[in-house]
């Protein structure tokens, strides 16, 4: 396995459905991983054995919304102790398709879970422990909805969606990230994929190679 002379980072990736992300992970493990760096590519809900069997279905079986939240939390308990914290001690670093702010974003925001309840869940599963920065895809939830729409995969739960959905969503997303801009970096999503690629790059770069 690759060694890494670095302090194992743990980075997360956010946006309502559509925004870009996926591919832009691949980019930024490709690029750490030609620093030398071992990474383990992962996403929420999912990333163990159990976590996709609850992501199946939390993404496909209608169900209550405090349910909902205490499933993404479930998942991420397993996550956390099964997948990220091994990792991390073990000095890899660990780049995910979305983890807590979600559910800040989607369940809180968008659904409208009450914020303590939302609190009391991130204090028992993750007390204390944040990713070392969050890149926040940010975009109008119509240009997202079109990207969703082009791919001409069938929609699940979420992306079936209304638009005044995903707007609750994105504003969400921008006040969690207000109160905490040193662990984010909003992107502007609508630019074309080099160009938000080349911003992550230099973002890493800055915080821990320069
Ligand atoms: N910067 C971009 N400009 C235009 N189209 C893009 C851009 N980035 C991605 N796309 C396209 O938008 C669609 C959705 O992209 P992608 O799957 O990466 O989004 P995502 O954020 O991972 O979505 P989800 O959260 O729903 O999985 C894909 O067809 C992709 O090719
Ligand atoms: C972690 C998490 C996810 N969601 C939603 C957001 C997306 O619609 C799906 C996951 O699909 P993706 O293709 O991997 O983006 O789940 C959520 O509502 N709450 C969460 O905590």
């Amino acid at each position: 396995m690759t060694q890494t002379a670095h302090a194992p980072r743990f980075i997360t990736f956010e946006g309502i459905d559509g925004a870009g992300k996926s591919s832009q992970i691949a980019a930024l493990v490709a690029l750490l991983e030609a620093r030398g760096i071992a990474v383990e590519q992962t996403r929420e809900p999912g990333g163990t054995p159990l976590g996709e069997r609850l992501r199946d279905v939390l993404l496909h079986e209608p169900m209550h919304l405090e349910t909902e939240a205490m499933l993404m939390f479930a998942a991420r308990r397993e996550h956390l102790a099964a997948r990220i914290l091994p990792a991390l001690e073990a000095g890899r670093w660990v780049v995910s398709d979305r983890f807590s702010d979600a559910t800040y974003a989607y369940q809180v925001s968008g659904r409208g879970l009450a914020e303590d309840k939302f609190d009391a869940l991130e204090r028992w599963v993750h007390p204390g422990f944040q990713p070392d920065l969050t890149l926040l895809f940010d975009l109008a939830p119509a240009v997202a909805a079109a990207r969703v729409a082009g791919t001409g995969n069938a929609p699940d739960r979420f992306e079936r969606e209304r638009q005044d959905f995903f707007e609750r969503v994105r504003a969400g997303y921008l006040a969690r990230a207000a109160r905490a801009p040193e662990r984010f970096r909003v992107i502007d999503a609508t630019r074309p994929p080099e160009a938000i690629r080349a911003e992550i790059e230099a973002v890493v770069r800055e915080r821990w190679f320069a």
